[in-house]
Parts: structure tokens; C-alpha cells; sequence
């Protein structure tokens, strides 16, 4: 196994596993000296302790990068990827050229089939990239799996965090090979890591777990640092505030701590690089948004009109055990739904049909007599699926995951479609009776 270069991740996998030879390479050859050497080039407490009690045993460190890629099973590329400080996303996106020439050396050297890791923080599908740059350039009859492996350690408590993890997370294809090379790693980090901390995801999930993971950490800090300028304002206490809000257990007390703002190497480009994506999808955000996707998602399945369509939408309180509308995602779904002249046909467990006009005509805005001629609504699921083309879940009612689908899908029209906003029904079983199924935030495999 070989790191590009990872010294933390790499001493602590050394010490964990003594029957596996760990080799740190970096083209730096500075670093590799200063590693080699009794002053490391890392302060972090207990690295020290761990490299010098496994290097020479089964722990190296060359700069000698293609014997290492040569010798190598394992290839983890931990290289650094900062933000881009000119071009095409400058300021935002992540500079890959590290990983590019990293990952082009692996496939000139390498002879043998080798698992190629991502363990640099990376945009979404940067593996895809690399597929094409190792098949490109690979010699003949040598082949890859690639595997995204992202480090959560934080700087400071880094030995601490590796040895005992929230969890490692490791995205693959799901193919044969794919799977077959998650297990291999996974069984690497099973020699000190429970089980059930290992993770195994999608790529792309796997890669996009790790910016988001930033974003929302740092988030929590946005949040508890705007608090303190209104705790400044007010006269209340930011620590007593941010102690009280982590008692509750949806919340909890870690990274609640006030700040002058957040510093480190990670969280802003992280969080760059995560709006850069956003922006180059087309994905403004804004809370509105959302509700707007998943109808358009909605109208484009239906082979782009829904005029004069039946749709049935189950729920319409905000969320589900209770008969609370107020800012309900039904009300801005129903509008848009109302306003490409569908037919909508609601069923919901606890919200009157008094409410729902109410809703609908006053808080929203439908007349009367559109909301008269164009919505019905129904005492059950069934009732309301009648006739229909498309069923939309917008409340996560527990009902909703114990419907007989196949009777609801005799009685729609063909093709029969669902729309689950909730992330709450049984995708594989709804497509055997023969639905079009549509979940929120998933989508089908690409293979890279
Ligand atoms: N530092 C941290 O606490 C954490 C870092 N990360 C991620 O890990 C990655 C690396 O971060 P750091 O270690 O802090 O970066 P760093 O800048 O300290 O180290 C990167 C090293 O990679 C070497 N390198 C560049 N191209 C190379 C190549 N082609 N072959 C061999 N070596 C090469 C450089 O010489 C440099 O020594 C980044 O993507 C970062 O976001 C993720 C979690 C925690
Ligand atoms: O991707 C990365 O590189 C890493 O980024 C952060 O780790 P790190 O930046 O090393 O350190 P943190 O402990 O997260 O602190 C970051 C900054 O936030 C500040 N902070 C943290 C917590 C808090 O409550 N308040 C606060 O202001 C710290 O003082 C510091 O300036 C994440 O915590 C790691 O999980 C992640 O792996």
C-alpha cells in the first residue's frame, strides 16, 4: 500500500496493521527527509510517538514515487487540491492539477491491477476524471478500481479522530470489481474500526458527503457567530445560549463555540467548491427552489404538459402527525401544479377540506372558482389515485408506506408515475408493479 502523501491516516494505518507494508511518497523531497528524520514535518500530538516506532518496521517514506506506484496494491492520493486562482472558476472551484498529474503518473508506471483511492477532498465526480485519465493512459491489460475514502480527521485531535472514527466512508461502483475492492479496503479499517462505522455508499455520494460535511460543520459556526453579535446587541450570554441550545438533543453540543470566524486549511475552499457546484448546476439557493424543482421534475416526466391531467398528491400538512399547513410545500406544489391547468386531487390523513380551500384561495391566492373546477379532495388514498396519472408525495404520513400500490396502480392511467418528495417509499417494489418512480435527491448509477 502506498500514500500520496497522508501522514497522519498513513502512520496510524501502519500501527494498526503491522502485516502491511505503508510507504508515504511526495514529490517533495524536503518532506520526505524532514519525515525520515527525528523532527517530522507535522506537529500533531502522538504522530510523533506512532512514526517512530514504525518507521523502518513496515512504515516508509520515499520520493521515490514509481517503484512505490509499482510495488503497490492499495494507492490512496491524498495530495492537496486548493482553490483555483485563475481560469475558468477561479476563486471557487478546487485546483485538480495535483490529482490530475498524481493520477496520470499511477496509470504511465503502474504493471498490475491496482485500487486507486481518493482520499483528497474533492468536487463531485473527480473520479469520473480520473477513470478517463487512467484509461487513457494505462498500459495494456492493466486495469483499476477507483474508491473515494474522504478524511474527516480534524487538525489537532487528528491521531484521536483515526483511531477512533465517526465513521469511514467508502464510496464504489457497484459493479463485481467495484464492490470486491470496498470490501478489501473496508477490511483494512475493520482491524480498529467496528463494523457498522464503516460506510459504504454510492461514489458520488461518498464525494459529496465530505464537502457537505464541511459546509454544514461550518455552518453551525456561521450560526452560533451571527447569534453572538445579537447576543453583543441584546446583553444575552453567547456561551449560555449556545450550552442551552446543545442541550437539546437535535442539536447537541459540539461546534457551538463562538467564534471570531472559522480558520484552517479545509472549510473555505470546501465551502467554495461546494458553491461552485451548485452554481455550474444551475442550482440558485433558495428555500423556494426546491419546492419549484420538484414540480418542473413533476411536469417534465409527464412528457412535458400535465393540461388537463389528474394528479394525485398524498399529504398536505407540513410534515407528517399533524394538521399544521402553515408554509406547507403542498400549497407552493399545488399552485404550480394549478397553474399548468392540472386536475389535483388531495388526500390527506388530518387536513379538512376547510383548510385546504382556505389555504389555497386565501393564502395563496387561487380563485374560487379554479380551485372550485380544478381541485378535489378525497377521504382516501385510493379515492384520490383514481383516473390519475401521477401520484406526488409531499407528506411523509406513515400511511402512505403501507398503501396497496398495486391497487392504487390498477386504478391510475398508463404510464402510472410516482413522485416520492419524502424519501419515504419503497422505490424497487413500486417499479416491479410497474410505476415510473421518481425519488427526490437520487438517481441512477453512471459509470465511470
Ligand atoms: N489537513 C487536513 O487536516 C485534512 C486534509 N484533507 C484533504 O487532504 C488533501 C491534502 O491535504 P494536506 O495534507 O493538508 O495538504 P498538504 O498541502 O499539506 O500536502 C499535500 C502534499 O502533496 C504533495 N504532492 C502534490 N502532488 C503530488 C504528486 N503528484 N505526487 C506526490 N506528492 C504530491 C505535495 O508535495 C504536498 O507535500 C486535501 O484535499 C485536503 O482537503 C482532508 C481532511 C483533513
Ligand atoms: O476537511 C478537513 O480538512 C477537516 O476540516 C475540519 O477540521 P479542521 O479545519 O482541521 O479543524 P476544526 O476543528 O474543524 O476547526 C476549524 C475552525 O473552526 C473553528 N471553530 C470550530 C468549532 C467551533 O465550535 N467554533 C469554531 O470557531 C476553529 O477554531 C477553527 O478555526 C473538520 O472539522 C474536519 O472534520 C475535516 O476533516
Amino acid at each position: 500500500m502506498i500514500i500520496i502523501p497522508g501522514g497522519p491516516t498513513c502512520a496510524v494505518i501502519a500501527s494498526k496493521c503491522p502485516d502491511i507494508s505503508v510507504t508515504i511518497v511526495d514529490i517533495n523531497q524536503q518532506r520526505i527527509d524532514a519525515w525520515n528524520s527525528s523532527k517530522i514535518p507535522i506537529y500533531e500530538p502522538g504522530l510523533d510517538e506512532i512514526v517512530s516506532v514504525q518507521r523502518g518496521k513496515n512504515l516508509f517514506f520515499s520520493s521515490d514515487v514509481d517503484t512505490a506506484i509499482i510495488e503497490a496494491d492499495l494507492i490512496f492520493v491524498s495530495v492537496n487540491t486548493p482553490t483555483k486562482k485563475s481560469g475558468m472558476g477561479a476563486g471557487f472551484a478546487a485546483d485538480l492539477a495535483y490529482i490530475e498529474s498524481a493520477t496520470r503518473r499511477i496509470a504511465q508506471v503502474s504493471t498490475s491491477h491496482k485500487i486507486v483511492i481518493e482520499k483528497s477532498t474533492v468536487p463531485c465526480r473527480t473520479a469520473e476524471s480520473m477513470r478517463k485519465i487512467l484509461d487513457a493512459n494505462a498500459r495494456p491489460g492493466v486495469t483499476f478500481d477507483i474508491l473515494s475514502n474522504p478524511e474527516f480527521l480534524a487538525e489537532g485531535t487528528a491521531i484521536k479522530d483515526l483511531m477512533n472514527p465517526d465513521r469511514v466512508l467508502i464510496g464504489h461502483l457497484s459493479t463485481k470489481s467495484g464492490v470486491a475492492a470496498q470490501q478489501l479496503l473496508s477490511s483494512v479499517y475493520a482491524r480498529w474500526v467496528p463494523v457498522e462505522r464503516i460506510v459504504g455508499t454510492g461514489l458520488w455520494s461518498s464525494e459529496l458527503t465530505k464537502l457537505a460535511s464541511n459546509a454544514l460543520l461550518a455552518q453551525r459556526i456561521s450560526s452560533i457567530n451571527a447569534l453572538s453579535a445579537i447576543c453583543e446587541a441584546t446583553g444575552a450570554d453567547v456561551d449560555e445560549v449556545s450550552r442551552a441550545c446543545g442541550l437539546d438533543s437535535r442539536i447537541g453540543p459540539k461546534f457551538l463555540k463562538a467564534s471570531v470566524g472559522f480558520g484552517g486549511s479545509c472549510f473555505q475552499k470546501d465551502i467554495l467548491n461546494l458553491v461552485y457546484l451548485a452554481k455550474s448546476l444551475n442550482l440558485p439557493e433558495v428555500a423556494n427552489y426546491w419546492n419549484q424543482r420538484f414540480a418542473a421534475k413533476v411536469v417534465q416526466e409527464l412528457f412535458n404538459t400535465i393540461t388537463n391531467k389528474k394528479i394525485a398528491v398524498f399529504g398536505f400538512a407540513f410534515k407528517k402527525d399533524t394538521g399544521d399547513t402553515r408554509e406547507s410545500p403542498a400549497l407552493a406544489m399545488i399552485k404550480s401544479f394549478l397553474d399548468e391547468k392540472a386536475h389535483v386531487r388531495v388526500y390527506d390523513p388530518q387536513v379538512p377540506e376547510s383548510q385546504m380551500r382556505h389555504d389555497l384561495t386565501v393564502e395563496v391566492g387561487i380563485p374560487e372558482d379554479e380551485y372550485n373546477k380544478f381541485v378535489t379532495v378525497h377521504e382516501t388514498a385510493y379515492s384520490a389515485a383514481e383516473d390519475c396519472d401521477a401520484i406526488v408525495v409531499l407528506t411523509e404520513w406513515d400511511e402512505f408506506k403501507e398503501l396497496e400500490y398495486s391497487k392504487l396502480y390498477e386504478k391510475m392511467n398508463k404510464p402510472a408515475c410516482i413522485f416520492d418528495g419524502r424519501l419515504i417509499l419503497p422505490v424497487d417494489s413500486l417499479s416491479q408493479i410497474g410505476f415510473k418512480v421518481f425519488s427526490l435527491g437520487k438517481s441512477s448509477e453512471i459509470d465511470v
